[in-house]
């Protein structure tokens, strides 16, 4: 055998072997800490933060234990019972039951409590052992429950619930071999396995509280104060009823403000190394098609939007440390009242939040909401948070137009521009989610039970692992679709060449200058010249791309001397101040993004939804600008 066919072989046995490996999955209520043993054990990377509901899909992996004996594991989102009520719920129970097609139940259930909460967390872990599948109970976070003097007597719990019981500290190196062993002295595991199905609706709550109760009192002793101290201290500041929202809203303004101040020195490197390399480009090579791709199509282009990877990174720091210490339950609380005044429930906001980041993550995270309606209105609202993407163009548009200027001499001008139109984002979903009540009738308010976790700081790791999957994601954006995109676009930018005589730039006669001179008939009266039309089409893939799209159009468009002049100063004296702040309208609303809609319609079951959702946004975006345009060109004769 040769050597290729040897590994061939070895692989397709790997394969088989881990096809044939038992199947744990991992069970718990929210943030009892799964998603980290997950990684613990796997070495994977899913997102881990200190609220509930994290987690809203299957994910699997593999491991080995010490002995090697090869296993699959799955992570699933949280539940407070088997009985779901939510469709992220509905996952974890079809999971354990056995019931996604294709798919057996597990062949062992490691049930993840957080040690500090067993009386809630047990509940659960008697409703699984009910399924009568085999069952470790994994006790995390004893390093927090002894600091706090909890004591767990293991072995007594372990003969009472009839399980084997590891304690294990899923954030910390080595915080999974007491897991590891107990797989081991399970294996090998029994083939056969009883119907789980048949055991998830006959349960009792009141026998089944009794029972914890029972078994709390033989197996763990409080000290009198086992509450966390520190976290209530801080909820009495930070839940305050008046000083709870100023703080939350200081907070958010803050975040803004930083996005711009802190950034600048590293978007100025990345700007002058962009800047330099094409004039190098420029230098070493002769003048024609090749050098005008290098330059204007790709350092044009693409080198655009990567001058905005510090913002992201920035935005996103304070992001993941506020997920991380535990605050987002807290905000939601706050928001709750404010919310069910335009016909959401709390739990949208951690959705909402989430878009800030990208609404594909949002619209997911709503499965989290039990309602259907308030679920589907937290879907059509979430695209108007202002998504990651849209803070290339804000920022360009910003940094061209608004003086860098200090207000009160501590708060950046930009920085306040920046925060209102992340505001009028906000502003206007609420806005529409009222319009939604109205039109779907009003739900009769449900409170809000949502779990506060106790504070703690953001795990180091946590932060730099979640930091550099931005980045990646950003950059691989970059790589990929937006220099896809911008070499597509200088192709059709440069072709076919200017006709004999022209007076305008050879762009304007090309195809895609023929395409923006078209739309410029729908886009003129909200103040948009055929470049930007051009750069709108591509930003239909993903919003950042009519950066890059907008980088290399006027690269395309400069003549003789202006040719180096980097984008922002361009677009700065080519564009009256109505058209940016049309535009900046337009990015608030506009619905340019093709895989959101397509998550809408997965989520939702429903194509009509999705169509609706960029129905109703573009109608919005077109009104927006309108209003804008002709408002601010008539105040300042524009
Ligand atoms: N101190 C300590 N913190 C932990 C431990 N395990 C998890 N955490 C923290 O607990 C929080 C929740 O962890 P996750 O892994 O996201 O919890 P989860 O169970 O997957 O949560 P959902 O996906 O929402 O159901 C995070 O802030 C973790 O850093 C532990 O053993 N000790
Ligand atoms: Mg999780």
């Amino acid at each position: 055998m040769g050597v290729v066919e040897k590994q061939i072989s070895q692989a397709a046995t790997a394969a088989a072997v881990t096809a044939r490996a038992p199947i744990v999955a991992l069970l718990g209520n929210p943030n009892c800490g799964k998603t980290a043993l997950f990684n613990r054990l796997t070495g994977a990377r899913q997102k881990v933060a200190n609220y509930a509901g994290v987690t809203i899909e299957r994910k699997e992996g593999q491991f080995s234990t010490s002995a090697g004996h090869p296993f699959r594991v799955l992570d699933l989102p949280g539940a407070y019972s088997l009985s779901a009520h939510t469709p992220d719920e509905e996952i974890t129970r079809d999971v354990v039951a056995g019931l996604r097609r294709g798919e057996a139940a597990p062949d062992v259930v490691v049930c993840v409590v957080n040690a500090t909460n067993l009386r809630l967390n047990l509940r659960l872990v008697l409703e699984i052992k009910r399924l009568g599948l085999p069952m470790i109970l994994a006790l995390n976070m004893v390093d927090v429950a002894k600091k706090r003097g909890i004591s767990i007597d293991a072995d007594l719990l372990s003969r009472e619930l009839g399980m084997p019981v590891v304690e294990t500290v899923a954030v910390q190196a080595g915080g999974e071999k007491s897991l590891l062993r107990a797989l081991d002295m399970m294996w090998p595991l029994s083939e056969t396995r009883p119907n789980a199905l048949a055991a998830i609706d006959a349960v009792s709550v009141e026998d089944t509280q009794r029972e914890v109760r029972r078994i709390l009192d033989l197996a763990v002793s409080n000290p009198p104060h086992a509450t966390d101290g520190l976290t209530e201290k801080i909820d009495n500041v930070v839940l305050h009823p008046v000083l709870g929202p100023v703080i939350l809203a200081v907070l958010m303004f803050l975040v803004f403000q930083a996005v711009f101040t802190w950034a600048q020195a590293p978007m100025d490197f990345i700007k002058d190394s962009v800047d330099h390399f094409g004039a190098l480009v420029k230098d070493a090579m002769p003048d024609g098609l090749l050098r005008s791709l290098l330059v204007e199509g790709i350092l044009g282009g693409a080198g655009s939007v990567l001058v905005f990877l510090p913002q992201i990174l920035i935005l996103f720091f304070f992001i993941l440390v506020l997920e991380d210490c535990g605050y987002l339950p807290r905000a939601a609380f706050l928001l709750d009242r404010l919310m069910g005044g335009v016909g959401l429930s709390g739990r949208a906001f951690i959705p909402l939040l989430s878009s800030f980041a990208c609404a594909i993550p949002g619209v997911m995270a709503a499965r989290t909401i039990q309602n259907p309606r308030d679920r589907l209105v937290t879907i059509m609202i979430a695209p108007l948070m202002t998504c990651s993407a849209r803070l290339p163009v804000y920022a360009l548009i910003i940094a061209a137009f608004i003086p860098e200027r200090e207000v009160y001499g501590v708060l950046s001008l930009q920085g306040l521009v920046l925060f209102a139109l992340y505001f009028a984002g906000i502003f206007s979903a609420m806005a529409v989610a009222y319009f939604f009540k109205r039109a779907l009738g009003a739900n009769r308010k449900q409170p809000l039970m949502l779990e506060l976790p106790a504070y703690h700081w953001p795990h180091m790791q946590n932060l730099g692992l979640g930091l550099w999957e931005r980045a990646k994601i950003f950059l691989t954006r970059v790589g990929t679709v937006i220099l896809t995109l911008m070499v597509l676009l200088w192709f059709l930018s440069s072709f076919p060449g200017a006709p004999e005589g022209a007076t305008h730039p050879p762009i304007y006669y090309s195809l895609a200058g023929i395409l923006g001179r078209g739309l410029e008939y729908i886009f003129a009266p909200i103040g948009f010249n055929w470049q930007i039309c051009i750069a709108l089409v591509p930003g239909l893939a993903a919003r950042e791309v009519a950066v890059g799209a907008l980088g290399t159009v006027y690269a395309l468009s400069q003549t003789g001397e202006e040719l180096a002049q980097s984008l922002q100063p361009i677009i700065a004296a080519s564009w009256a101040l109505p058209t940016a702040l049309s535009l900046l309208a337009w990015y608030v609303f506009a619905p340019q993004c093709m895989s959101t809609l397509s998550v809408v319609r997965r989520e939702t079951g429903s194509t009509r939804y999705a169509l609706l959702m960029a129905g109703y946004m573009f109608a919005l975006a077109y009104l927006a600008s309108f209003l804008t345009f002709r408002i601010s060109s008539a105040l300042i004769g524009g």
